[in-house]
């Protein structure tokens, strides 16, 4: 927490201080004012003393709403400004993750930290300008002034004291670490609706309702067990607490009474006193307020500092070297991803030449996604290189090499907006007449002609408005428009049928004449027609020719090509 308080403006934090002693200053005065009023004004029938007496109460009350105005205003401030900066920075930095951090965290913890953890610490930074100052300065203050309006009548504040510790002290042992437990639970409780709402299909076709919902169940349960708990120990102790506040004020009565029948003290020193009480009462209930939410913002600090001070497991180069794309080389790669018992690729070397075309053939789990997401660098290989035209891809500037390489991932990935806006994603600046020939070439214009809108037809997120094949189309449309050497396309024609599988690899073959291509290709047609064809077995390479030198060489793609009934397909 204390580093995030690090990051707060000093001027602004300085000013918001300064207004919240003004108002509890101006407050703590006022009671002892009205002592006055009433000791030397009303009961001396003094009204000179009282207009002025009652002039000078107005000035300091005003002063203390000016200050409470301008305390809330810049605390609020202060509060929104930091979350708007933690929100960017998280997102700056998410940006920055390799797919090694993403693994690591998962989406919807990252979204977690993103909203709701950064809305705790955002209610901790203001509700610490608010009140964290404010409590203690009643509680002292409170007692310190009716100690100078009379010592006996802060003897019963001096006697409460030890108790107020002591529930303090209860809360915070009992009721806090409940709230942090409560905080963890809506964690779980977030991901479980979160899996609910994406998975819906899936786990409708399972039957899954019932599972899922006893998942959900029992975690709600929990929650709401622990929030009855902590809600228990508050429910004991903020009555009782108001009990011996009140039982306090009682005894200054008491005291009071009996001095001012004895001549020994002043009716407006007991009025006093007992405002000090009210503001000693509010100073307590502030201050259980922040006991409750301080442990909640500490968590959510730390699961912010986690995001933020993940150091990035890729990194430029300090002397980058530059690269064009005459030939792509894989030299005895290996790679295994964290905490994977097994490596996903092992010694795997290659090299494909400018206007070639390599198809990745192997069966599921075999390591194709994972040698194509090693090229644009989303992970680092553990061992061995991949060198593009005879340069390590770790010697070059990120966005040189991912200027390079284009990219179809497995899953269509579209993003919310319109076709248009998914397609400039790759080229901005691309006029209509470039898009249509784009969306011509990946089979995708006639589809989108027959939207009322066109180039401009809404796109949901992930594309969720348009079939499998159709979203798979818009992807190839997008990794080929870009202007790229290297173009990578991960299963990207499984949901085509044959013949626009057939009309896409055409024009794919003429747009990309002198780039490097490399496909993983579930079907022989499309292995078939490429240049070489590199076969995966386990992480291993179990072949490396053209498709009919695999199939008089290797058993391992004669197996794939009878497996998945290619044959008659092949011929
Ligand atoms: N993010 C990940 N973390 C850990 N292991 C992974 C991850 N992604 C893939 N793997 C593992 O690495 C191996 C290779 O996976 P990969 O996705 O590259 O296979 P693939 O040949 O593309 O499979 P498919 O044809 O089913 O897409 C598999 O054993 C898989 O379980």
């Amino acid at each position: 927490m204390f580093s995030i308080f690090k990051r707060l403006p000093p001027v602004q934090t300085i000013l918001a201080i300064v207004f919240l002693f003004l108002q509890t200053g101006c407050a703590l005065y006022l009671p002892y004012l009205m002592a006055g009023m009433v000791d030397q004004g009303i009961m001396a029938g003094d009204f000179g003393f009282i207009w002025k007496q009652g002039g000078t109460m107005l000035g300091i009350a005003a002063l203390s709403l000016t200050g409470a105005l301008l305390n809330m205003y810049i605390a609020g401030r202060i509060a929104f400004r930091l979350g708007k900066e933690l929100r960017e920075e998280i997102f700056t930095k998410v940006l920055s993750f390799s797919k090694t951090e993403y693994d690591r965290f998962g989406t919807s913890v990252l979204i977690t930290r993103n909203t709701s953890d950064v809305t705790q610490v955002q209610t901790v930074v203001e509700m610490f300008f608010k009140f964290l100052i404010l409590s203690p300065i009643y509680l002292i203050g409170g007692i310190c002034l009716t100690w100078k309006l009379n010592p006996a009548l802060a003897l019963p504040f001096a006697a409460v004291v030890p108790f107020m510790a002591l529930a303090a002290a209860v809360i915070y042992r009992f009721a806090v670490p409940l709230y942090g437990k409560m905080q963890s639970l809506l964690d779980r409780l977030n991901l479980l609706f979160r899996e609910g709402i994406t998975g819906v299909r899936v786990i409708r076709a399972f039957a899954r309702e019932e599972v899922d919902y006893e998942k959900y169940r029992t975690t709600n349960r929990d929650y709401t067990g622990t929030a009855i708990a902590a809600g228990t120990i508050m429910s004991v102790f903020v009555p009782l607490i108001t009990l011996i506040i009140s039982l306090a004020a009682l005894a200054i009565v008491w005291i009071g009474g009996n001095s001012t029948a004895g001549g020994n003290m002043d009716v407006g020193a007991i009025m006093a006193a007992l405002s000090y009480s009210a503001q000693i009462l509010m100073g307590f209930g502030l201050l259980t307020n922040v006991l409750l939410i301080l442990p909640r913002g500490q968590v959510s600090a730390r699961r912010i500092r986690e995001v933020l001070d993940t150091p990035l497991s890729l990194q430029d180069p300090l002397q980058p070297e530059p690269a064009g794309a005459v030939s792509l080389s894989f030299i005895g790669v290996s790679f295994s991803y964290p905490g994977a018992a097994k490596p996903a690729l092992s010694d795997i070397s290659f090299t494909v030449g400018k206007g070639q075309t390599l198809a990745i053939a192997g069966g599921t789990g075999d390591g194709k996604s994972t040698l194509l997401s090693l090229i644009p660098r989303f992970y680092d290989v553990q061992s061995g290189s991949i060198r593009i035209g005879g340069t390590d891809v770790r010697s070059m500037v990120q966005n040189d090499l991912r200027k390079l390489v284009s990219y179809t991932p497995q899953k269509s990935a579209l993003l919310a907006g319109t076709v248009r806006s998914n397609l400039l994603l790759a080229k901005p600046g691309a006029g209509d007449e470039e898009l249509w020939a784009v969306l011509e070439d990946a089979c995708a214009a006639e589809f989108i002609r027959e939207l009322p809108e066109g180039l401009d037809s809404p796109v949901e997120k992930g594309g969720a408005n348009f079939s499998g094949g159709q979203r798979q189309r818009l992807c190839i449309a997008r990794t080929i428009i870009k202007e790229a050497d290297i173009y990578l396309f991960d299963d990207s024609f499984s949901a085509l049928d044959f013949k626009t599988d057939a009309a896409v690899r055409g024009s794919l073959k003429r747009r990309l004449e002198d780039k490097i291509v490399v496909l993983v290709a579930q079907r022989a047609g499309t292995t078939a027609n490429a240049d070489c064809i590199a076969v995966l077995d386990k992480g291993v390479l179990a072949g490396l020719g053209t498709h009919n030198e695999l199939l008089k060489n290797s058993p391992v793609y004669r197996e794939i090509i009878r497996s998945q009934g290619y044959e008659e397909e092949a011929a």
